[in-house]
């Protein structure tokens, strides 16, 4: 579904921070992404869903070279990618099950409000459809913003840090939900620098784990 052919990217034209990159992300994959801080793995995500494009190299998604697409193609492609920002943002002034509902009502779709009710549930915060944005916990935050993420139903997950500031029950549980997305056939790609998450997932699901070292990607050995 991503396919990246010696890919490089460099901020405003300098330096490469990647460089070389080759990769390919089969449909119903699961990889870790990881990387000392400022490596680049943010970055890397931006590139997957086409918010930043390769200074040099190549890179399809879903079939078509990111370069030449339209702003239609890319907001096509961006609805089969569900994104979890390291700081998610809400409209505050929205009720949760409204935030969530958001990418459908911006692009125009109707709100299934039973599977908005079911999502909802899947992520446990029924409880909390009506609160605002500032009265969420770090994990309620989170888990109606990997809800967000997916009411699309995309293809592909790409998770930034997202259980960056949780506890350890907390980010098991988040882990549980992107193994579950994972199990219905969706690609996941989760960046954290939290090896104990990664030692966790490998219990349950093939992980591949990526490391980003020297600007390059590397495969990471299967030792964690
Ligand atoms: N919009 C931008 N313009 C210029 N430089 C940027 C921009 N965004 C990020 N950078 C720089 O690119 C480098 C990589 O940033 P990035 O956020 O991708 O790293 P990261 O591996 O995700 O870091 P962390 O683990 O700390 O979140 C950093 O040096 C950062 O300062």
């Amino acid at each position: 579904m991503i396919e990246m052919q010696n890919l490089s990217f460099g901020y405003s034209g300098g330096e490469p921070l990647l460089a070389d990159m080759s990769l390919t992300l089969q449909p119903g994959s699961f990889h870790f992404l990881t990387g000392p801080s400022g490596s680049g793995k943010t970055t890397f995500l931006r590139l997957c869903y086409a918010e930043l494009l390769p200074s040099a190299g190549r890179m399809s998604a879903f079939g078509e070279d990111v370069r030449g697409l339209s702003r239609d193609g890319i907001a096509a492609l961006r609805r089969r990618v569900g994104v979890v920002h390291q700081d998610t943002q809400f409209l505050d002034h929205l009720p949760v099950a409204e935030n969530i509902a958001l990418p459908l009502i911006v692009s125009g779709e109707p709100v299934d409000m039973p599977a908005l009710g079911d999502l909802l549930s899947w992520v446990q915060m029924s409880g909390q459809a009506r609160a605002l944005p500032p009265e969420l916990s770090g994990g309620e935050r989170q888990r109606a913003a990997l809800a967000r993420a997916v009411v699309m139903s995309p293809d592909l997950i790409l998770a930034d840090e997202p259980t960056g500031n949780l506890d350890w029950e907390m980010s098991m549980r988040l882990l549980q939900l992107l193994i579950e997305l994972n199990r219905s056939g969706k690609a996941v790609l989760i960046a954290t620098h939290d090896l104990n998450l990664i030692r966790a997932a490998k219990q349950q699901v093939q992980a591949r784990v990526l490391r980003i070292a020297g600007k390059r990607l590397q495969l990471a050995g299967a030792d964690l």
